[in-house]
């Protein structure tokens, strides 16, 4: 299977081998939670079992008593990229999606007091819901599209992409320094202000402004 498959969500699941996601890549989240402006990439992992699709609950890992959710632009990988430059790292972008990045917030504070990872927090089942899938060819720019999160039909967050502080290229050249990115990964960009609480019942919807929209339901 290819990039020429992933026209259909199922398949785009079936190709990822993992899910990168680059943390504090907005000024503004960073500051919401007190954390510090990166001066490099920060970068973590989530697995494959953290990806559902609509029609699929989003559920809190045992014991989470405050999850939150980070609607963030997803690059999908459409080249095997090892070591590449930024020069050409969009060639390597077979297209682009919008995910939640769902962090058991309570887990990754008790984390960081103990300098311990991050990967209970953020990569338990079903923590990364996916929406649909843009091609690299109907997306020009990905720099110049606005992202948006609902809870029950209210903005919680909506943001350009173009003040990410590390562009797509950067982050691709700095990731593929270090690991290969494989056809169907996907490299989550980082997420907005506007992080909050997510409830039993709540309804989510997400995705880039006039492109493509999804909705999940929490359990
Ligand atoms: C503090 C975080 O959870 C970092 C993160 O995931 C982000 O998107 O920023
Ligand atoms: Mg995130």
């Amino acid at each position: 299977m290819n990039i020429s498959d992933m026209s259909s969500l199922a398949n785009f699941r079936n190709l990822a081998t993992k899910i990168v996601c680059v943390g504090r890549n907005y000024k503004d989240h960073a500051l919401e939670l007190g954390n510090a402006i990166p001066m490099k990439p920060m970068l973590f992992v989530k697995t494959v079992n953290s990806f559902i699709v609509e029609g699929e609950p989003i559920v809190a890992p045992p014991g989470c008593q405050n999850l939150h959710q980070e609607v963030e632009l997803g690059v999908v990988i459409g080249k095997k990229a090892s070591k590449i430059s930024k020069s050409n790292a969009m060639d390597y972008i077979g297209g682009y999606t919008v995910a939640l990045d769902m962090t058991a917030r309570d887990f990754q504070d008790e984390a960081k007091k103990a300098g311990a990872p991050w990967f209970l927090a953020k990569s338990f089942d079903g923590s990364c819901p996916v929406g649909g899938f843009i091609p690299s060819s109907d997306l020009q720019n990905p720099h110049d599209v606005e992202l948006f999160c609902k809870i029950n039909g209210k903005d919680q967050q909506r943001c350009r992409t173009d003040v990410m502080i590390f562009d797509i290229p950067t982050l691709l050249e700095y990731t593929t320094q270090f690991f290969t990115l494989e056809v169907g990964d996907v490299v989550l960009t980082g997420t907005p202000a506007g992080v909050t609480k997510i409830n039993s019942g709540d309804v989510i919807e997400f995705g880039i402004t006039g492109r493509i929209e999804s909705k999940f339901l929490v359990n």
